[in-house]
């Protein structure tokens, strides 16, 4: 059953024509990535889905609701988290603290200081960010400002932040870009780990190690357009990909 279905969608800039009829299905349970080279359109999908573009025609439809229309905060109370490419953390607060503010932001939409009062004493949330941070790695850096943090560990607390909503769908914008290997292979790991807690996810990546050890599905954009989709083993030796995506290199 697809999670998210996206019909013949385009947009454009100023003339410039970003997205031109993409249609797509993510499959409930599975890691889709959409690769492409720059300026393919991937980052304009993945706000058509977030509430920060409407398309210019198409429909978007996430658990066979529309999503157009429809407020960024709503669609993250609907089930859609995401990851971004720069992470959007709180620097002056500890890990726990700011693992703890999206169960505010879910519940009241809204931050107040009397809600996050409740919130930060109440046991239930404090113990399930806790567990959340265990499984990202950070529980021994909880009490710790987030903004001395290492890049690679702000996108593992940004991963934490989102986790505890309980997404059902996790949009994932490069999720290694400018990290080591090692650490490109420990998020390799935390996002294989967190795969097992059913959670959908459409990954958007350069780096084709990442893609290949993660992804069930593939779908190559190219100048606005789905040109390939497919199992990432058939999309390795597909020659309209290594052509649009690579000018004709070896995946
Ligand atoms: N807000 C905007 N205003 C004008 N043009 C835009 C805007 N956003 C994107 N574009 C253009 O739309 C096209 C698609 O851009 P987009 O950022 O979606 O590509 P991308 O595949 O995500 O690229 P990259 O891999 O470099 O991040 C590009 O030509 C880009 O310059």
């Amino acid at each position: 059953m697809s999670i998210l279905s996206v019909n013949n969608v385009n947009k454009s800039f100023a003339g410039l024509k970003a997205l031109n009829q993409v249609n797509l299905e993510v499959e409930e349970g599975s890691v889709h990535a959409i690769i492409g080279p720059n300026g393919a359109g991937k980052s304009t999908l993945l706000n058509c889905f977030v509430g920060r573009l409407i398309p210019d025609t198409g429909t978007v439809n996430f658990l066979g609701q529309s999503l157009l229309g429809i407020t960024p905060h709503a669609i993250n109370q609907a089930g859609v988290a995401r990851v971004f490419q720069t992470p959007e953390i709180f620097g002056d607060l500890t890990l726990l603290e700011n693992v703890k503010i999206p169960t505010l932001a879910k519940r009241d939409g809204a931050f107040s200081l009397r809600a996050w009062s409740r919130i930060d004493q109440d046991s239930l949330v404090t113990d399930k960010a806790e567990h959340i941070l265990e499984d990202v790695g950070l529980i021994e850096k909880r009490d710790i400002l987030a903004g001395s943090l290492s890049r690679g560990d702000k996108r593992r607390l940004e991963l934490a932040m989102c986790l505890v909503q309980d997404p059902k769908l996790l949009l994932l914008d490069e999720p290694t870009a400018g990290m080591s290997r090692a650490d490109t292979n420990n998020t390799i790991d935390l996002l294989k780990r967190i795969g097992e807690r059913g959670i959908t996810k459409i990954v958007i990546e350069h780096d084709m190690h990442v893609v290949f050890s993660l992804a069930t599905k593939v779908s190559v954009l190219a100048q606005g357009t789905v040109i390939a989709e497919g199992a990432p083993e058939d999309m390795k030796g597909d020659p309209r990909v290594q052509e649009a995506y690579l000018g004709g290199a070896h995946l």
